[in-house]
């Protein structure tokens, strides 16, 4: 039985596999303003996207992920609370089965509906897959999504969701700029964590952005569409969610950008 999101191979079970989510610093946290530290040494972010590098579009079982060609340096991630250059491998989503609920971080213990999770990888590493188990090896730009007006830019993603409604199913996705979903602002909070899905690997400088973007309540339920089953099998609907009680979400110490 592969990891998911139900009370028999959710993250309550996964140290079973992974003993690693036993970790020192694991992911996600529950991120107090009131007791991160402001960090004057923290650069502003500095994000180039080229949407000619965006690929496809992917249900893999467990989120909706959109890949990018991550041979050139040409969609990147500099300064931040990272030293060198992290490119641009994928982004994808968490979200819930209703609008009170779904992200992974929480904000002194708000739930938003979703979070996306721009996943960049330190270029002294030959590859994605060598710097995934690096303590140094992964950036994650995570942005909070409210729900609000509805988001243009997001609805160019729903739109393509009919088409990879089950586990496997990809579609090509071209010239995506993923800079349209962050918010205008780019204050974060960052800490070092770890992948909040198994393998759970402890390499992620986590930028979290302070100012959430919007998703009409509509486009949170397209997310709802998708399904962790594939084709032919029950249709079970993906929501990510992760079922932890809150006080299993430890707050840790944060840097504060502003
Ligand atoms: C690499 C990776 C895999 C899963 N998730 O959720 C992440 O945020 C990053
Ligand atoms: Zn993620």
């Amino acid at each position: 039985m592969s990891w998911g999101y139900k009370p028999n191979n959710g993250p309550q079970k996964w140290v079973e596999n992974f003993p690693i989510a036993d970790g020192v610093r694991q992911s996600p946290i529950d991120i107090v303003p009131g007791q991160a530290s402001y960090d004057a040494g923290l650069k502003p972010l500095d994000l180039k996207y080229d949407p000619s590098t965006c690929l496809d579009i992917l249900n893999n079982g467990h989120s909706v992920q959109v890949t990018f060609a991550d041979d050139t340096d040409s969609s990147r991630l500099t300064d931040g609370p990272i030293s060198g250059l992290y490119r641009l491998k994928q982004f994808h989503f968490h979200w819930g089965a209703s609008d009170d609920k779904g992200s992974e971080h929480t904000v002194a213990g708000t739930k938003y509906p979703a979070e996306l999770h721009l996943v960049h990888w330190n270029t002294k590493y030959a590859s994605f897959s060598e710097a995934a188990s690096k303590p140094d090896g992964l950036a994650v730009v995570g942005v909070f999504l409210k729900i609000g007006g509805e988001n243009p830019n997001l609805q160019k993603l729903l739109d393509a969701f009919d088409t990879i409604k089950s586990k496997g199913k990809q579609t090509s996705f071209a010239n995506f700029d993923p800079s349209t979903l962050l918010p205008g602002c780019l204050d974060y909070w960052t800490y070092d964590g770890s992948l909040t899905t198994p393998p759970l690997y402890e390499s992620v400088t986590w930028i979290v952005c302070k100012e959430p973007i919007t998703a009409s309540s509509g486009q949170m339920a397209k997310f709802r569409t998708l399904l962790f089953s594939a084709d032919g099998a029950a249709p079970d609907c993906m929501k990510t969610a992760r079922v932890k009680n809150e006080d299993e979400l430890l707050s840790k110490w944060c840097s504060s950008s502003s």
